[in-house]
């Protein structure tokens, strides 16, 4: 039975300012939900967002007081074990609040699957792989910092594929930084941009085709997330691939891309997708459109960490990667035991559940009161 589900704001001050169109993050604050049944059984989930309500429909405190008020009374007394069951019951009569119920969900995975000691990942389909490349996002605002930091990653063999926050400066700016960050890292990195829909339909066709032509490998969500008949000519105009992040809010939003031949890529994320089944739905829309796939991250902590982890672990394509880095852009830790990255390579936890420890001491420590 589900006893009591409690939900924690944690405030984590990030390695370095992250510098994005949509907002620069020196904190970030992790939504963290602790589920309680009376097995004894404890699941966590995570429903963190960037920047406020800069990224999302959903804050960090909306999405604590919808759960608390709204979502939580509608599981206590429930069957825990039921999962199914329960998120079934919390679709039907919450609407929206995708970060919320992808906590809640995946909470009540973690138990689940840790009543039956298996990995999560074998409650999802079972893994096809046990680790999974991972990119880090350069977006410290100034150039040579970005290059230094590339360089870095390579040295240490943690990163090799660079994403480039954009779409703050003017178009050919943002370019000439681009291109001077791959010029520098040339052949050893895959080097990527996301504009977080900050370009306008002509500001795109100009950025892109000099992206392209520089040697850049992948355009992240160019124009905004409604346009999706421009991301469509967009796609049809390049050849560098283009990928939905934005537009992306869950199997339905797949759908209507893939019929739109709008993206070649699909950042498939938990918390916009609504949940760890929602976003297995995603992916398999991509795979039977021939759309590549890409495991996205809103900047989550080691639990929404974990749990993308163990979703893209059942993908038999991932031509894309993962941008699971989330915890390294952070200076504390909530985990007991940190997640592993080794040789470019997120390695998917292999305990029960998620496979991750919360630290209580550590958490309260950072927790908003
Ligand atoms: O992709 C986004 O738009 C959100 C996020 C992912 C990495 C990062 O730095 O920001
Ligand atoms: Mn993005």
């Amino acid at each position: 039975m589900i006893q009591n589900i409690e939900t924690y704001l944690v405030d984590v001050p990030t390695i370095r300012p992250h510098r994005m169109s949509v907002a620069t993050m020196n904190t970030q604050t992790l939504v963290l939900v602790r589920l309680r049944c009376a097995d004894g059984i404890t699941g966590w989930g995570e429903a963190t967002t960037i920047g406020g309500l800069g990224y999302g429909g959903e804050s960090p405190e909306s999405i604590k007081t919808n759960i608390d008020t709204y979502i939580a009374p509608l599981l206590v007394g429930m069957e825990a074990s039921e999962v199914a069951k329960a998120m079934a019951r919390v679709r039907k009569v919450i609407q929206g609040n995708r970060f919320a119920k992808c906590a809640i969900e995946t909470a009540l995975l973690d138990a689940q699957a840790r009543r039956l000691n298996v990995p999560l990942s074998e409650l999802l389909g079972g893994r096809v792989r046990d680790a999974l490349p991972v990119a880090w996002v350069l977006a410290s605002g100034d150039t040579a910092r970005d290059i230094a930091e590339g360089e870095k990653m390579l040295e240490l063999r943690r990163h090799r594929i660079f994403k480039l926050k954009i779409g703050l400066r003017d178009v050919m700016d943002d370019v000439a930084h681009v291109l001077e960050i791959k010029r520098a890292l040339g052949e050893r990195a895959s080097v990527r941009v996301d504009v977080n829909q900050a370009w306008s339909e002509t500001d795109a066709v100009r950025g892109i085709a000099a992206l392209e032509a520089g040697g850049i490998d992948l355009i992240e969500q160019p124009v905004k997330a409604g346009n999706r008949a421009a991301l469509a000519r967009l796609k049809q105009r390049f050849d560098v691939a283009i990928m939905a992040d934005e537009a992306l809010h869950g199997p339905a939003d797949a759908l209507a891309l893939a019929q739109a031949d709008a993206a070649d890529v699909f950042a498939v994320k938990i918390t916009q997708s609504g949940g760890l089944l929602p976003a297995l739905e995603v992916a398999t829309v991509a795979r039977l459109a021939g759309v590549g796939l890409y495991g996205g991250t809103m900047l989550e902590g080691g639990v929404g960490t974990a749990a993308t982890a163990h979703v893209c672990s059942t993908f038999a394509e991932l031509a894309w990667g993962t941008e699971l880095f989330g915890p390294l852009l952070l200076t504390q830790e909530v985990l007991r035991e940190p997640l592993v990255y080794r040789d470019f390579m997120l390695q998917v936890p292999t305990g029960p559940g998620l496979g991750v420890e919360i630290d209580m001491d550590k958490l309260r420590a950072m927790q908003r009161v």
